[in-house]
């Protein structure tokens, strides 16, 4: 666990959109800098998949004076996910019924059960207004929830993702659930915890970081170039995945890559609602809406159609080669972008 991370208990139990009942929820979160005696300060940060609440890690060239996220001026938060394995509740988490990790009987969620999760923790924190709720890919799924199933927030950025998640994106998903559940130690998801899938869980990563990136990104980055493997040559890229696999299984739980995936799969503002032009036209929250001119996963037509049906809200492009991860990487350009977005719009710290 990062230093840093605080464990908050919620009172009540917490029911997922499908009627389970996660008897004894918690929630690990991290803040920076500190409320002011409004409370309206706040900062909320939404994390992408495989994400922690270390946003000073992920988003550190967001972080400084003048920039997106001021610990000196602003109170940041961000939750573990629902579902995550960052001491949020989810599959790891201990079953109080037996006494061991929920694992597989965790149940699938939603991107609108991890909203309704933050807002509990909000709720205990006393915190009645948001300056600002800003996310990407899934973190973008949650902030664009939050404009719609809560009045606290006063700005949202929404970064790389759209309205829905479409088929192109269920596909790649579920392809990545498949390479897990392929793996012949899953066992149906009861699979012995000293034999975890890892093998299924490093493809499922691989193939995730070829829609992250790019074509040019690859080229520049390995060529054609080979280099010695375990056992023969191997070209760069090779090497490179198994690498990225690698790393992902030394720090992420198969069954919360599983749940996690199919609650972005979820996402669908018009779900169980009224259309998307309905849903969406009332939200009045002034929004910034960022696309990658790269992203192959969530492409700019998705930002485009988005910032179309918000009523209150610009769209900005970010140039990059990096793909769909160039939300975690291309800082000066989010800056460049998001504060203008900030002082223009009235908030109440900001303005004041
Ligand atoms: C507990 C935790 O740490 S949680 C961390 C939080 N993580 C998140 O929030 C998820 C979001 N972060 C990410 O997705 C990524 O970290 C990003 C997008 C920010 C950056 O991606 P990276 O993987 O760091 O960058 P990149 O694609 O250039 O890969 C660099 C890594 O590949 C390795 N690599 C590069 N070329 C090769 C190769 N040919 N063969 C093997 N490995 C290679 C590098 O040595 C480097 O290794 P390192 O990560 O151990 O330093
Ligand atoms: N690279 C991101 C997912 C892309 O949104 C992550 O690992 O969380």
């Amino acid at each position: 666990m990062n230093k840093g991370v605080q464990q908050h208990k919620l009172t009540e139990p917490f029911i997922t959109e499908s009627g389970f009942t996660i008897p004894e929820p918690e929630v690990a979160y991290q803040t920076w800098g500190k409320l002011n005696k409004a409370r309206n300060n706040v900062v909320l940060v939404c994390h992408a998949l495989t994400g922690n609440t270390a946003v000073d890690e992920w988003f550190d060239g967001l972080f400084g004076p003048g920039n997106t996220l001021d610990p000196e001026r602003q109170f940041i938060i961000c939750t573990n996910s629902l579902g995550s394995c960052y001491g949020t509740s989810g599959p790891a988490s201990i079953n109080p019924e037996t006494g061991k990790p929920y694992r597989i009987d965790f149940p699938r969620i939603t991107i609108r059960d991890m909203v309704r999760m933050q807002q509990r923790l909000l709720d205990d924190l006393e915190i009645p207004s948001i300056e600002l709720v800003i996310g990407g890919s899934m973190g973008g799924m949650q902030a664009l929830e939050w404009s719609i199933m809560d009045d606290r927030p006063q700005a949202a950025v929404f970064i790389g993702m759209g309205k829905a998640h479409r088929p192109w994106a269920i596909g790649i998903s579920h392809t990545q659930r498949q390479a897990i559940y392929n793996d012949p130690n899953w066992q149906g998801g009861y699979y012995n915890p000293e034999n975890p899938p890892r093998r299924g869980l490093a493809l499922a990563r691989m193939i995730a970081m070829i829609s992250y990136r790019s074509d040019t990104d690859y080229e520049n980055k390995f060529g054609r170039l080979s280099q010695q493997g375990d056992d023969q040559d191997q070209f760069q890229v090779e090497s490179y995945l198994d690498y990225q696999g690698q790393k992902l299984v030394d720090r992420f739980d198969a069954v919360s890559y599983v749940r996690l995936s199919q609650a972005m799969d979820s996402h669908d503002i018009a779900r169980n609602r009224q259309s998307a032009e309905q849903v969406l036209g009332q939200v009045d929250v002034p929004s910034l809406v960022i696309g990658i001119d790269s992203d192959l996963l969530y492409p700019v037509q998705e930002q485009h159609e988005l910032s179309q049906l918000l009523p209150n809200a610009r769209y900005r492009e970010l140039q990059s080669i990096h793909g769909h991860d160039a939300f975690l990487m291309e800082f000066k350009q989010m800056n460049d972008i998001i504060t203008p977005f900030l002082m223009e719009t009235p908030t109440a710290t900001l303005s004041s």
